[in-house]
C-alpha cells in the first residue's frame, strides 16, 4: 500500500457528478412543488387538483460538486381517457432513462394501493437508484413520521429514505447532496444559470392555467387546456421598454363549462386574468397585458386529434 492511498490529503476536491432523477407518486403528493423548492423558482405549476403536471419538464438545480436534472412526470394512476393513458406513457418512457426515481409518499396519508401498483412501476427501472420521500413532512408529528419512513422501508431495499417538506424547506438540501451523490460523475450537462428547457412561451401558458384552475372543481380541471395563440412587444417608451402583448385561448370541452370559467359578468375571466398576468410579469423583463378568450374544443381529451393540436 502507498502513502498516497493510506493518507487523505484533504484537498482532493470532490468529483463533480450529474444525472437525472424523477419523482413519482401518486397525484397530489407534491412532486412540482419539491421540484420548483429545488429548483428554487417557479417552473412548474402546482395546484390542489390532481393530474396537474401534464408533461415532462427539466428542472435543474446547480451546485459547486453537481447537478441535478429534475424530469417532472405526471401523477401515476389508472387512465379513464386517452390524455390518462399518455400522462402514463410519458411516466413510463421517463422512468427508463434515469439515473435515480425518488418515489414519493405523503407523511399525512397511509400507504395505500395506489403507493403498492407505484412501487411495482419502480421495477421498471432497474438502471436507476431508488431514493424514497416522505413529502409534507411537516403536516404530522415526528413520531407519525418514523412510522411512515418503517412502513416504507418494508417495501424495497432503497438508496436513501429521507422525510421533506417543501413549504416549509426542511430537508431539501440534504436531499439535493444525497441526489448528486447517487449520479456518475460527469461534465457539467447544461450551462451555469440554466433552470429549465421549458420555452417562455410553454410557462405562459401553464401560468394562465394555472390561474385558470383557481376555485373550479370535479371534471372541469381536467378538461383545461391553453395555447397561446400571438406575442409581441411593443416599442420602446424612452427608457421603458415596451409592453410584451400576450393572446391566448383557454380550451374547455363543453359549452357550460365556458360559462364556469367567464363567470357571472366575465368577473372570473377577469381574476384569471390579473392573476395570470401577475405570474407572468414576475419571470419577464417587461410589464405584460394579457389577452384572454375562453372556446370549446368538444372532448378534446378523448379525441387524438384534438390531443395532438394542444400539443400533447
Ligand atoms: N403542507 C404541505 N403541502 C404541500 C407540500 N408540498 C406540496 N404541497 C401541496 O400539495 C398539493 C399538491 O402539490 P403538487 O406539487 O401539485 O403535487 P403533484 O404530486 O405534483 O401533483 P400532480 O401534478 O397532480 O401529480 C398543493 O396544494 C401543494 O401546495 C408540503 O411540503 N407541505
Amino acid at each position: 500500500m502507498n502513502e498516497a492511498e493510506t493518507q487523505p490529503t484533504g484537498a482532493e476536491p470532490a468529483a463533480y457528478r450529474a444525472g437525472f432523477v424523477t419523482f413519482v407518486g401518486r397525484p397530489n403528493v407534491g412532486k412540482s412543488t419539491l421540484t420548483n423548492a429545488l429548483v428554487g423558482e417557479k417552473i412548474v405549476i402546482t395546484s390542489d387538483k390532481p393530474q396537474t403536471t401534464r408533461r415532462a419538464i427539466r428542472g435543474i438545480v446547480h451546485r459547486p460538486n453537481g447537478q441535478i436534472i429534475i424530469v417532472d412526470t405526471p401523477g401515476i394512476h389508472r387512465p379513464r381517457t386517452l390524455l390518462g393513458q399518455r400522462l402514463n406513457d410519458i411516466v413510463e418512457e421517463v422512468l427508463t432513462d434515469v439515473d435515480v426515481v425518488g418515489f414519493c409518499i405523503p407523511a399525512d396519508e397511509p400507504i395505500g394501493p395506489g403507493d403498492r401498483m407505484i412501487n411495482e412501476w419502480l421495477d421498471r427501472a432497474p438502471q436507476a437508484k431508488k431514493v424514497a420521500l416522505v413529502t409534507k413532512c411537516e403536516l404530522v408529528p415526528k413520531p407519525e413520521v418514523a412510522k411512515q419512513l418503517m412502513e416504507i422501508e418494508m417495501l424495497r431495499d432503497w438508496d436513501v429514505i429521507i422525510p421533506v417538506s417543501s413549504t416549509e424547506q426542511i430537508n431539501l438540501e440534504p436531499l439535493i447532496e444525497e441526489l448528486i451523490g447517487l449520479f456518475p460523475e460527469s461534465p457539467q450537462l447544461y450551462p451555469d444559470g440554466m433552470i429549465t428547457e421549458e420555452t417562455y412561451s410553454q410557462r405562459v401558458a401553464e401560468l394562465i392555467r394555472e390561474s385558470a384552475l383557481h376555485g373550479v372543481h370535479d371534471e372541469l380541471p381536467h378538461s383545461i387546456a391553453v395555447m397561446i395563440e400571438d406575442m409581441w412587444d411593443e416599442e420602446d417608451e424612452g427608457e421603458e421598454p415596451g409592453r410584451r402583448q400576450i393572446h391566448a385561448n383557454i380550451y374547455v370541452e363543453r359549452d357550460s363549462q365556458k360559462g364556469i370559467i367567464i363567470g357571472k359578468n366575465g368577473q372570473r375571466l377577469k381574476n384569471v386574468r390579473q392573476f395570470a398576468s401577475r405570474a407572468i410579469t414576475a419571470i419577464s423583463d417587461r410589464r405584460v397585458s394579457l389577452t384572454l378568450h375562453v372556446k370549446v374544443a368538444k372532448d378534446w381529451q378523448r379525441d387524438a386529434k384534438q390531443l395532438g393540436r394542444l400539443g400533447f
